[in-house]
């Protein structure tokens, strides 16, 4: 959901500042529950409100007492929040018992139009091993059916799906992902006729925590059609209490900010590797998580993987997977960067374009070829791409050849431009060893942790901003985003794409971004060549 979509229950204005609503259960000593959440978010800068389920009286080291609140006080608290606004996001914890759950979900599936999106951390017991969180099998079953993604931990991915399965042990890789899998069942039309897609749950993200079969800290995020890990190497955090908390409140936080989902965990990720890394002698005698700030320093990213599932509709009509792909990249040498020479890259559709450009001296060029053009035939674009390495060749134009890798090694291109769907089948050894360049597509922080891990020539950051050009599924990233994408690729060179003209050209190059790609501000230029030269100046490239 987005700001625009976002309305306030009672007067239909849109909410502007990013709220999430946190329920759950007080700590009175400050590590955990809705305590630890509000401090999560307002280092993040979101406005964070509570709906206390129970009051706890605990020390860092046992539970005192318990209080659950009755149904009606949670009830009285979410009509209070309500009258005011609904938030972008609500992060439900603790949930004592069956009644508050019923309470709840009752108040959420009542909730018309845009529904925020919904987190459920499925907190059964604290860090002192006190249970704090009592719900049989439907009380659950509505929780998963409420919730857009839950996130626990594998104890707790584990106490929640014995439910569903006969295993109750998760102890490696594909007991969490079968385990993932039966949650997600859980929450199906069929069992829910009537019901809207967007209540059923989404994802499970299964944090890292408690996965003593890793190696690398890997947090895993499956859902109904792929597979997203995010690794970082192990760190000793000491006795840090509360990272459940921490880690699920940052993701609704994030989300609150408008980023997408896999972002979001992506930054959570990242958000909660810089708590980690105050070290011990920094943080109070509590073992608390300091305020630390937005992440932005490359080194505490994951890395993140994705797999994909495709499906096939079988006989009776049922969907199935009918193979996966994924994007595991082994280790290899990186491949070598483009010229270090910063420049406006005009992207085209011909060898006629480019044979238009070359006496500007431009020193990058795509050549892109989409669906119309295709139905001139797989002979046409080889001809296509021959032409283009032929005016290149000899130059110093470096000429990258968009989705047709295997034409691209086959007439000897200097490089290879792919987007992230590209990234499952294109055999980036092969592009490597024939001594191609490979620059790579991605829009935002996911699959720009994805694609460092290839080392390519260079990454493209889009798009910045509205385009006619293409039809995007992801929004406008920005320049204060394009700022820290720039900042996160370090010493690999960036281009920036995505409706950038001569008016844009100057602010998106003071981001420090190498080059800046272009289509429609010079194919639809009346005089493209002046265009090229004109932007390149305005860039301050030239
Ligand atoms: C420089 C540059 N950046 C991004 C793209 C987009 O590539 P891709 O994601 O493969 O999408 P299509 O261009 O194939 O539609 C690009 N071509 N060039
Ligand atoms: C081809 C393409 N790829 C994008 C991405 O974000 O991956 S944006 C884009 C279109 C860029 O065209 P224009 O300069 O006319 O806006
Ligand atoms: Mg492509």
């Amino acid at each position: 959901m987005t700001e625009s979509t976002l309305f306030n229950s009672t007067s239909n204005s849109p909410l502007h500042a990013p709220t999430v609503w946190c329920v759950g259960g007080t700590d009175s000593s400050g590590g955990a529950g809705v305590t630890r959440d509000l401090a999560t978010l307002c280092d993040l800068g979101v406005r964070g409100c509570v709906i206390v389920t129970q009051v706890t009286a605990q020390s860092n080291s046992k539970m005192l007492a318990q209080a659950p609140m009755a149904p009606s006080v949670i009830n009285e608290q979410w009509q209070a929040l309500a009258s005011e606004g609904l938030p972008h996001c609500i992060k439900i914890g603790a949930v004592a018992n069956d009644e508050q759950a019923f309470s709840l979900c009752a108040r959420i599936e009542l909730l018309a139009g845009p529904r925020p999106f919904i987190i459920w951390d499925p907190v059964l017991q604290t860090s002192s091993m006190s249970t704090i969180s009592r719900l049989s099998k439907e009380a659950i079953v509505q929780l998963l059916n409420v919730a857009d993604i839950v996130t626990p931990n594998v104890s707790e991915l584990a106490a929640l799906s014995q439910y569903f399965r006969n295993q109750s042990t998760i102890s490696s890789h594909h007991d969490a992902r079968k385990a993932a899998k039966t949650l997600l069942a859980t929450s199906n039309l069929a069992e829910h006729p009537g019901a809207e897609k967007a209540t059923l749950l989404k994802g499970v993200f299964v944090k890292a925590g408690h996965a003593d079969w890793q190696c690398d800290a890997t947090d895993m995020y499956f859902t109904q059609t792929e597979d997203v890990s995010f690794s970082q190497p192990r760190c000793d955090a000491g006795e840090l209490r509360g990272t459940g908390c921490l880690l699920a409140s940052a993701i609704a936080g994030f989300y609150a900010k408008d980023y997408c989902v896999n972002d979001a965990l992506t930054l959570a990720n990242a958000y909660v590797r810089k708590v980690r890394n105050v070290s011990t002698s920094q943080r109070d005698k509590f073992h608390h998580p300091k305020a630390v700030g937005f992440p932005t320093n490359p080194d505490i990213f994951p890395t993140v993987c994705f797999k994909n599932s495709v499906f096939k509709t079988s006989a009776n009509g049922e969907r199935e997977i009918s193979h996966q792909h994924s994007s595991p990249f082994e280790p290899f040498e990186p491949f070598v960067p483009i010229a270090p020479k910063r420049g406006i890259y005009p992207v085209v559709d011909s060898a006629d374009w480019i044979e238009r450009l070359l006496p500007t001296g431009v020193n990058i060029i795509q050549l892109r070829i989409k669906s119309d053009k295709k139905d001139s035939g797989q002979a046409w674009i080889s001809e296509e791409i021959k032409k283009a390495v032929a005016l290149t060749r000899g130059t110093s134009c470096q000429l990258f050849i968009n989705d047709h890798w295997e034409l691209a090694i086959e007439h000897g291109a200097f490089g290879v431009h792919l987007g992230q769907e590209d990234l499952f089948d294109a055999d980036i050894k092969a592009i490597r060893h024939a001594g191609l360049r490979l620059g790579v597509s991605t829009h935002g922080y996911a699959e720009l942790q994805r694609v460092k891990a290839l080392s390519p020539s260079y990454i493209a950051l889009g798009h910045i901003f509205a385009t006619q050009t293409k039809t995007m599924p992801s929004k406008p990233q920005g320049l204060a985003r394009l700022k820290q994408y720039v900042q996160l690729c370090a010493d690999t060179p960036t281009v920036a794409i995505g409706g950038i003209d001569i008016s844009r050209c100057k602010a998106v190059a003071n981001t420090g971004v190498t080059h800046i790609a272009v289509v429609s501000a010079i194919t639809k230029a009346t005089n493209p060549i002046h265009a090229y030269s004109a932007l390149n100046k305005e860039a301050g490239y030239a």
